[in-house]
């Protein structure tokens, strides 16, 4: 069983061609309503391809919450340890405009997941075989869950998002860390052969279409992407890390992990949307078998 703590937002997105002036009301092109948040995302990509999937997080007593657990029961995950609080759930406000994004991100519930919640459900996640984090909930909750893994030995795969919400502490309790470029220039450094190498096979530093690396102990590993055409890039780390947390469960090494991590998320990119694109277990072995021949 993996464990998900983590963010479920509902993602609002309009689409326009005309941005409105300070007082003005214009009219948008298209709207969506798409289930998000990085926890219910990679909750999502790790129980597409199998994994018993259990989420911990909080929403609110709105439709939009009853929607979010409805989504991931449909994949299967155990929605039962999800909060319900009485303050909004969590959203992000899309607005698409000229091939450029500006989001608002209203954390609501997902900010009322405390660590009360966790020793509540104490049980679930030191029975975890492993378990995922971002960092869209409250610090000492992230504080708490990584005292609840370590008693328990329980191994934490943390996706170090946003940035923001980290800190270096933390680097003794996590057992795989896996920021993108971005994260890891922000918190670790430009260099980053030289923050690999202080983290080895710790630290999976994700690199956009060129795949991820790492440092194995002894020498730097650069596990390439495959090379796809991309339709939309939202929701690769996401799948990245859930396939990763899949893999590593399975009893992968950690270079076929990240392999595994690329196929996956290189599927992820060809489809709209986060959790629309995540692909199954048989997607990710054809593509691993069309490599093979
Ligand atoms: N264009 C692409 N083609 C193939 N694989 C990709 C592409 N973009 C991302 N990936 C895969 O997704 C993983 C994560 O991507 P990236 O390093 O951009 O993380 P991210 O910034 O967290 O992603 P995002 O925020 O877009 O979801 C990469 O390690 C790679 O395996
Ligand atoms: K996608």
């Amino acid at each position: 069983m993996i464990t998900v703590i983590g963010s479920l937002n509902m993602d609002l997105a309009v689409q326009m061609g005309i941005f409105p002036k300070q007082g003005e009301t214009v009219f948008g092109e298209q709207f969506q309503i798409i289930p998000g948040g990085k926890g219910a995302n990679q909750a999502v990509a790790a129980a597409r391809l199998g994994s018993q999937v259990n989420m911990i997080g909080c929403v609110g007593t709105d439709s939009f919450g009853e929607t979010l657990r409805t989504v991931l029961q449909q994949e299967h995950i155990h929605t039962e340890n999800i909060a319900t609080a009485s303050v909004p759930t969590g959203i992000a406000n899309i607005l698409l405009y000229n091939n450029d994004n500006r989001i608002i991100v209203v954390p609501g519930a997902n900010y009322e997941l405390k660590p009360s919640h966790l020793e509540a459900v104490k049980e679930v996640i030191q029975q975890s075989q492993m378990v995922i984090m971002q960092l869209e909930i409250p610090m000492e909750t992230t504080d708490y869950a990584l005292k609840l893994c370590k008693e328990a030995n329980v191994p934490v795969l943390l996706n170090p998002a946003p940035a923001a919400n980290f800190e270096m502490r933390w680097m003794e309790e996590i057992t795989y860390i896996t920021p993108n470029e971005t994260e890891c220039s922000l918190l670790f450094g430009d260099d980053f052969d030289e923050v690999l190498s202080k983290y080895p096979n710790k630290m999976i530093l994700t690199l956009g279409s060129d795949g991820a690396r790492y440092f194995d102990g002894e020498y730097p590993n650069h596990i390439p992407g495959y090379m796809t055409n991309a339709v939309d890039t939202t929701g690769a780390g996401d799948t990245f890390n859930g396939a990763l947390a899949y893999a590593l469960v399975e009893g992968q090494s950690l270079d076929e992990a990240v392999y595994f991590g690329n196929i996956a998320a290189s599927l992820s990119v060809e489809k709209f949307g986060a959790q629309g694109g995540m692909p199954t277990l048989g997607a990710v072995y054809a593509r691993l078998a069309g490599l093979e021949e």
